[in-house]
């Protein structure tokens, strides 16, 4: 459930019509909904409070915008960062530093001496070899880096190749087979407190079968590691929740995820932590675009719109499938290839789909575009970068810009040696 629904035959997000903020901001723009947000976020944590002890990160690459992270730490939850800017915009949002949790195979050197400086709660550590730089790093400042160790449990998540990342060939964590040496070699070294093991397979998971086979490994794994004589008191279940992008296709919901965790973890005795970005924000936000031209095809017209690959990347990078529905649909269908101005001919978003009637000028959204829709957004083409807007009940407010061209030319220099 969201909250964008016709009123009167004019989408709303909540009380305000996306035809306002059309004509207000331009378009495109990202809109999303405040009530969805803090809705996605308490459902999922409530979901989870049937398990004994649990703590829960949002994975702000999912949508990092500011005032989206506000929303969902408010909801109780950390952050789950991917880098030293995912960092500050989570401690800048508020998320207190203890509730930070730092992912990703290639942490710089700089940017583990700043999370330890800031006092992260947790280092995912990808790798033996980053370990033994962390513990290095923190012991030379008199630091203990608070750990899990990241496991590659060779498990297919049955989503798209290009965001499955829990099979052997995939570059993240460690080799199942290696992680109980690694673990206890990392946790003799001064510096270092190895409280745990990490897993996450994979983003979009239509299956909760995945999921639950890999967690009985790491159950297995943690086990093994325990009769070694070393402590495991966390264990984190990372996200991967996939949400519902056509009508039709059926996707787990938070209760069924809980419960199977629930089943899984039953005798673990550990504080279970998770990683969900996907589940929490995909459905709160739709890409607001308006119809340049509809141009004549062989096959079906192309509806151009201004919204284009730099600002909704999935289509083109996963063949990604985004619902895209008239703001003032007059009751007619047709068939269309559904484009963007890009010079790509993956700069297209749907071909030959039954889609509103859309004519040149009209307003339509691209539905579910709230989680790595505008965090993935570029300039290609010179295009401005796509501002955000935050919707609250009949209040709305700009959260993100629109940078225009001239900022970022602005911010290039012509050296001296091509100066005349
Ligand atoms: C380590 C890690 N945690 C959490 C997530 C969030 O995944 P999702 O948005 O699928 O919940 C990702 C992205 O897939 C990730 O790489
Ligand atoms: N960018 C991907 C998800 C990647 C998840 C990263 N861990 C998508 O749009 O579906």
């Amino acid at each position: 459930m969201d909250h964008f629904e016709l009123r009167g035959g004019v989408l709303y997000a909540e009380d305000v019509p996306l035809t306002a903020i059309a004509e207000a901001v331009g378009t495109p723009v990202y809109v999303y909904s405040r009530a969805t947000l803090a809705r996605h976020a308490r459902v999922f944590r409530e979901a989870l409070s049937i398990l004994p002890r649990f703590e829960v990160a949002y994975a702000i690459k999912a949508n990092p915008n500011l005032s989206v992270i506000k929303v969902v730490a408010a909801e109780g939850f950390g952050a789950d960062v991917v880098s030293q800017g995912e960092m500050e915009r989570a401690l800048a949002a508020g998320v207190p530093a203890s509730g930070v949790v730092f992912s990703g195979v290639g942490k710089s050197a700089v940017e583990m001496i700043a999370a330890l400086e800031a006092g992260i709660g947790q280092f995912n550590l990808e790798s033996e070899e980053e370990g033994v730089e962390l513990a290095a790093l923190a012991a030379a400042r008199g630091k203990v880096a608070t750990c899990a160790l990241r496991v590659n449990p060779d498990v297919d998540a049955g989503t798209h190749g290009k965001i499955s990342t829990g099979k052997a060939e995939n570059k993240f964590g460690v080799p199942y087979d290696r992680a109980g040496g690694i673990y206890a070699r990392l946790s003799a070294l001064p510096g270092m407190n190895l409280r745990g093991l990490a897993v996450h397979i994979g983003s979009q998971l239509q299956s909760l079968d995945p999921l639950a086979a890999a967690f009985a490994k790491m159950g297995d794994l943690m086990r093994a590691i325990r009769a070694e004589g070393h402590s495991v008191t966390h264990m984190d279940l990372g996200g991967g929740v996939g949400v519902t992008y056509k009508a039709g296709d059926v996707y787990p919901d938070p209760q069924d995820y809980a419960a199977m965790v629930a089943r899984v973890t039953a005798d673990w005795d550990v504080t279970l932590m998770f990683e969900p970005g996907r589940v929490i924000t995909g459905n709160t936000g739709v890409l607001l675009t308006e119809v340049i031209r509809v141009k004549q095809g062989v096959v079906a017209p192309f509806v151009v719109v201004d919204a284009a690959m730099n600002d909704l990347a999935r289509p083109a990078m996963y063949d990604a499938w985004h619902d895209f529905v008239a703001v003032r649909p007059n009751g007619r269908t047709m068939t269309a290839n559904i484009v963007g101005p890009i010079c790509e001919s993956s700069d297209t978003f749907a071909m030959g789909r039954v889609i509103d009637e859309v004519a040149q000028g009209d307003l339509a959204v691209f539905r579910t575009a709230g989680a790595y829709g505008a965090t993935m957004a570029s300039t290609y083409n010179s295009r401005a970068l796509v501002p955000e807007v935050m919707v609250d009940g009949d209040k709305w407010a700009v959260v993100a810009d629109r940078i225009q061209p001239a900022t970022i030319l602005a911010a290039e220099r012509v050296p001296d040696f091509l100066k005349d």
